[in-house]
């Protein structure tokens, strides 16, 4: 049974002979929180903008629970909660006057946008600011607003365009797990534009990184290292105890050229070893026959960070 309730199937937007978007192919399942993931302009705004029904797609089709938003751009946004990354609020009126002015563009009438706001300020956890004005808001209690700003109309989908930015470790923490337990508890899904690669991680099922307009990989964490990486889906970090940077520059590359070792680089004087051994048993075979001084092995998996800095970084595109 197909339980998506984004699917989006050759989606395509070229401006001016640039392609923005290529063939991009997704779907999201309900109840999900999914990251977009990507450098600055590498399609992520319009890819959402297509979902709202707000640009035309040049070739492929959406469907948003169900909606096509190109011909339905009005229903579609009954459906869909988008919170920018500038949204803006009368700033000398309170959050709970904004919420209430927003419920009431959205139909409902003074008491049940009273309640409606009311309820939200006590679930993003702004009851006891809801009569202060917008201004004296600090700009996680602005996003936490923002985001009941988006569940007023009730939405089964809400679109976060880069939601933690500007906000302080703690404001972050406290806004995802907002999130989560909000996607928890009304099985609502979540699509989260981000750059913020430790954050997504932590609160996604699933991302997707988009580069260049084309969607190069997506699904778990852990998928995605393999999606990348092929086999090698192993990092070890190995700490020589050595101080001098040209014998352990020496040492990586000795390295480099062992069976069973794809790549190995310099953190400090550190060597990042990428492997596709299982486990260090392997490794510290090697390292003993080859007679390469070791005070500690570090072994990590693949993180969205490497994903990042392995296709980003290095230009591997
Ligand atoms: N209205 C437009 N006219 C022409 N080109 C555009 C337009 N909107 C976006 N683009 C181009 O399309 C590409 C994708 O842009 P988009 O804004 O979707 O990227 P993004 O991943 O959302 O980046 P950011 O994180 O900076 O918002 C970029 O090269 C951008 O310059």
């Amino acid at each position: 049974m197909d339980t998506s309730i984004i699917s989006i199937k050759g989606l395509r937007k070229v401006y001016h002979n640039h392609v923005a978007v290529n063939q991009l192919d997704l779907d999201i399942q309900r109840g999900e929180i999914f990251g977009l993931l990507g450098p600055n302009g590498a399609g992520k705004s319009t890819t959402i903008l297509m979902m709202l029904g707000l640009t035309e797609p040049t070739a492929g089709s959406v469907r948003v629970d169900g909606i096509n938003p190109q011909t339905h751009p009005v229903e579609v946004k009954k459906v869909v909660g988008y919170l920018p990354d500038n949204i803006g609020f009368y700033e000398q009126r309170s959050g709970l006057d904004n919420l209430v002015l927003v419920a009431e563009l959205n139909g409902y009438t003074y008491n049940e946008a009273l309640d409606n706001a009311q309820n939200l300020l006590t679930t993003v956890g702004l009851k006891e600011v809801g009569n202060k004005k917008v201004s004296t808001y600090s700009r996680g209690m602005k996003q936490r607003l923002g985001l009941a700003d988006t569940l007023i109309k009730k939405p089964r989908i809400i679109i976060l365009d880069e939601p933690t930015l500007g906000l302080d470790p703690t404001g972050v923490k406290e806004f995802l797990s907002l999130i989560q337990n909000l996607s928890k508890k009304e099985n609502l899904t979540v699509l989260l534009s981000s750059h913020h690669l430790h954050q997504v991680q932590e609160v996604c099922n699933r991302v997707g990184i988009f580069v260049k307009g084309d969607l190069i990989a997506k699904g778990e964490v852990t998928d995605l290292a393999r999606q990348l990486f092929g086999d090698s889906s192993s990092t070890t970090l190995l700490d020589t105890g050595l101080n001098n940077i040209d014998e352990i520059a020496t040492i990586q590359t000795k390295l480099k050229n062992i069976k069973g070792i794809d790549r190995t680089e310099m953190s400090g004087k550190q060597i990042v070893i990428h492997h596709s051994f299982k486990s260090n048993t392997p490794l510290i075979k090697i390292l003993a026959e080859q007679e390469i001084p070791t005070m500690q092995l570090l072994q990590k998996g693949y993180g969205l960070d490497d994903i990042y800095s392995y296709y980003f970084e290095e230009n591997k595109l």
